[in-house]
């Protein structure tokens, strides 16, 4: 589904919230990029966060799994978001999940602010649970996208991550050397 850069306007309000949410490999940094890179091609002011532990293929920036990238501040916690993205027209983060409690509040307050924020993040954890923050910005968006990966043992659209290395911590950064996609019968080993 393509998003259009304008909401629907009340006099000069425009605030809105964009969950973009899946699995790994689904797609959501590709279209977080694609939605951001169209708002400052119509010349919107940008501000761009994700959080300051998420080193994979930058320091700064924030890139796909296809290394299209888009710079970026890391930032530490949610009122950082809100101290630094209060005065720009559009606010993108990604990797959402690794967010504290408060995001889904800072959000609202940035929306309430005019702001179109749209976020990316990973609705489930490896073990099939809600993941951080993104459950509570799912229920206070006006648009949610959910993209599926490809299941790397069948082909089916995937909505799960699969951890293929032993480690039980919920937080362990990693690409195709720790996790793959996997539908709900592949991810459960039925069939
Ligand atoms: N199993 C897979 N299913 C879908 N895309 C995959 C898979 N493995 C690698 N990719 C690549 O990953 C890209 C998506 O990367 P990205 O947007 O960073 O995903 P996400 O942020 O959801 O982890 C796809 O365009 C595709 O080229
Ligand atoms: C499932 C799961 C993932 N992670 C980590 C692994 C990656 O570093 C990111 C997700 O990145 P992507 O852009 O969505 O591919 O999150 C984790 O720490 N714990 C998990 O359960
Ligand atoms: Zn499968």
């Amino acid at each position: 589904m393509l998003f259009s850069e304008q909401n629907f306007r009340r006099g000069e309000f425009c605030g809105s919230i964009e969950v973009i949410c899946g699995s790994m490999f689904s797609g959501k940094t590709e279209e977080l990029i694609r939605r951001l890179k169209r708002a400052q091609i119509a010349k919107l002011n940008v501000e761009i966060f994700k959080p300051k532990t998420d080193t994979r293929y930058d320091e700064t920036a924030v890139v796909s799994h296809d290394l299209n990238s888009i710079q970026s501040t890391p930032v530490d916690s949610s009122s950082a978001i809100l101290l630094l993205g209060a005065n720009t027209q559009v606010v993108g983060i990604d990797e959402a999940q690794f967010f504290d409690e408060e995001l889904p509040e800072v959000c609202n307050k940035l929306a309430l602010k005019g702001i179109r924020v749209i976020i990316a993040g990973l609705d489930m954890d490896f073990q099939g649970k809600p993941f951080g923050p993104i459950p509570a910005l799912l229920a206070i968006a006006e648009h949610v996208t959910k993209v599926n990966a490809v299941c790397m043992q069948c082909g089916s659209p995937a909505v799960y991550s699969y951890r293929t290395v032993v480690n039980d911590a919920k937080i362990l950064l990693g690409e195709k050397d720790s996790y793959e996609p996997r539908c709900r019968a592949c991810y459960n080993a039925l069939g």
